[in-house]
């Protein structure tokens, strides 16, 4: 609830008037991203806005964006719980949403040094190598028989399979169709927290739940739960048994862990799980659609990243390694301008303010919401030369990259509440883009061209392409 401050100098930051009652809430229309950045024209790099009851406060600058995730970082690094994260004691559990805490810190700590670690991915790289030749294999047999790709569909079946791999060791999904319904069940969990929802602006409202977001959301969340309930039980099993052979896999480390850790128990588990699935499946496989489409539409940047590998990994069929990564610094730099227009978390995941808090002579008052527009930053005109231009030549010999330290390109966050699946973000892109083009070349439609590709967007809480990318592989022949 928003406590008015009694602070003599207190000041809000500049935005647009308001109206009664509803205040901005019609300024953001369905674009969102394009809407708060037409208006930080206007009413400068920091601003506020009503959203309903909200006080929402949106930095859209790289020197705003260095205060919020940097100088102020400790005071900013709650979040806001959307009504539709609350719904069967997520909001209890949720990694990405409940405040800095205890159990926050220890999955922190976990994910830091036991799950997702540089050394932790490396030991499991073996899994995801041999989830990529799967991938080659069904886009092979998609090339033998002249068949259109979906891009969206292939990478999220491989993503979701290259995280359950390094979770479970095992596949969460055998068919594409089944793919298809994991699918189904994260998009409508992730369009759900990114609906605007009444409850959320007018928490009088609450209760009501007017657009039946909760009841919808409480079915979703439930189905992905169960899985992974049913996946802990079995291996629960398993590990009873005599002669267990030890996975080492996050699964195994975790449970062992919950044996002697008063905070991690099977439900906190279940739910991180949940929050993993969530957080990393849509975003990846949006980084990856757009990856594709920009190569498509750029000729000659899809041969400079085919000839790097091909001088790098050879294109006689020899699978990428993610120990190739750092010797690929073009397919890098694809992959970071990708991430500077296309971030898949265009505003980061709100923060919320644990106290006021003065920045740039204004104050963002305790509980309000904070937004970075990143999608905004990445296009600034005074940051980046031809901001629209897909042109990853700007990142060669340029030592900004995307861990949170240049608040220029910041599509991963930044500080405590960066985001934790970064290092496996990266090394499942580079292995599912490097492999589609090093072992195929890919065309459109007879008589489309690449500029009649649609590139519109569309707006959730991550930021995905509308219409998907549909494409034909050919088989590279040597
Ligand atoms: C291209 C892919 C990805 C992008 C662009 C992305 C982006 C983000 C962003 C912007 C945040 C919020 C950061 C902040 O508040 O400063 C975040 C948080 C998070 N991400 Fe990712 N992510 C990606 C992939 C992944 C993957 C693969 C995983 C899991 C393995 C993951 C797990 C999480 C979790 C659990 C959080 C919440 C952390 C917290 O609140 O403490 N993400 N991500």
């Amino acid at each position: 609830h928003f406590t008015k401050s009694t602070k003599p100098n207190y000041k809000l930051p500049p935005g647009p008037s308001r109206l009664p009652i509803i205040g901005n809430l019609l300024e953001m229309g369905e674009k969102p991203h394009l809407s708060l950045s037409k208006l930080a024209k206007t009413h400068g790099p920091i601003m506020s806005l009503k959203l309903g009851q909200k006080i929402t406060v949106v930095v859209s600058s790289v020197e705003m964006a260095k205060e919020v995730l940097l100088s102020y970082d400790h005071l900013l690094s709650n979040r806001p719980i959307p009504q539709s994260v609350s719904v069967l004691n997520h909001e209890h559990y949720s990694f990405a949403f409940i405040p800095i805490s205890p159990l926050w810190r220890e999955m922190r700590k976990l994910c830091n040094t036991q799950l997702l670690s540089h050394k932790n991915l490396d030991d499991s790289q073996h899994v995801r190598r041999h989830k990529m030749q799967e991938l080659l294999s069904d886009v092979h047999r998609s090339s033998q028989i002249g068949k259109a790709i979906d891009i969206g569909t292939l990478g999220f079946k491989a993503t979701l399979n290259l995280l359950s791999n390094t979770i479970f060791s095992i596949d969460l999904v055998e068919s594409t169709d089944a793919a298809g319904e994991f699918k189904d069940v994260v998009t409508h969990i992730t369009n759900l927290v990114g609906t605007p929802n009444l409850a959320d602006f007018f928490p009088v409202l609450k209760k009501i739940d007017p657009q039946g977001i909760n009841r919808r959301q409480a079915k979703n969340v439930r189905k992905v739960l169960d899985i992974f309930d049913r996946l802990i039980n079995q291996r629960l099993k398993l590990r009873e048994g005599n002669g267990f052979d030890r996975k080492n896999d996050m699964l195994d480390v975790l449970l062992t862990i919950s044996k002697d850790n008063k905070l991690i128990d099977k439900t906190v588990i279940e739910h991180l799980f949940h929050d993993i699935f969530v957080a990393g499946t849509d975003t990846t496989v949006s980084t990856l659609e757009w990856a594709m489409t920009e190569l498509i539409r750029n000729p000659q940047v899809m041969e400079k990243a085919k000839k790097e590998l091909g001088e790098i990994v050879g294109n006689n069929g020899v699978p990428i390694e993610e120990s190739d990564i750092s010797k690929l610094p073009y397919l890098q730099a694809v992959i970071k301008e990708t991430l500077r227009l296309h971030p898949p978390v265009p505003f980061l995941l709100p923060r919320k303010a644990k106290s006021d808090v003065d920045i740039a002579g204004y104050t963002i008052p305790k509980d309000a919401q904070i937004m970075v527009n990143v999608w905004n930053i990445g296009r600034d005109p005074t940051l980046w030369e031809n901001p629209t231009l897909f042109s990853p030549e700007r990142f060669i010999g340029s030592d900004i990259d995307v861990k949170g330290r240049n608040f220029e390109l910041v599509p991963f966050g930044a500080g405590r509440r960066i985001c934790p699946g970064l290092q496996l973000a990266n090394r499942m892109l580079f292995l599912m883009l490097g492999s589609l083009i090093n072992s195929f070349d890919w065309k459109l439609e007879d008589g489309m061209r690449s500029d009649d590709i649609d590139m519109t967007e569309k707006f959730g809480i991550t930021l995905q392409k509308a219409q998907p990318l549909k494409v034909f592989p050919i088989k590279i022949t040597n």
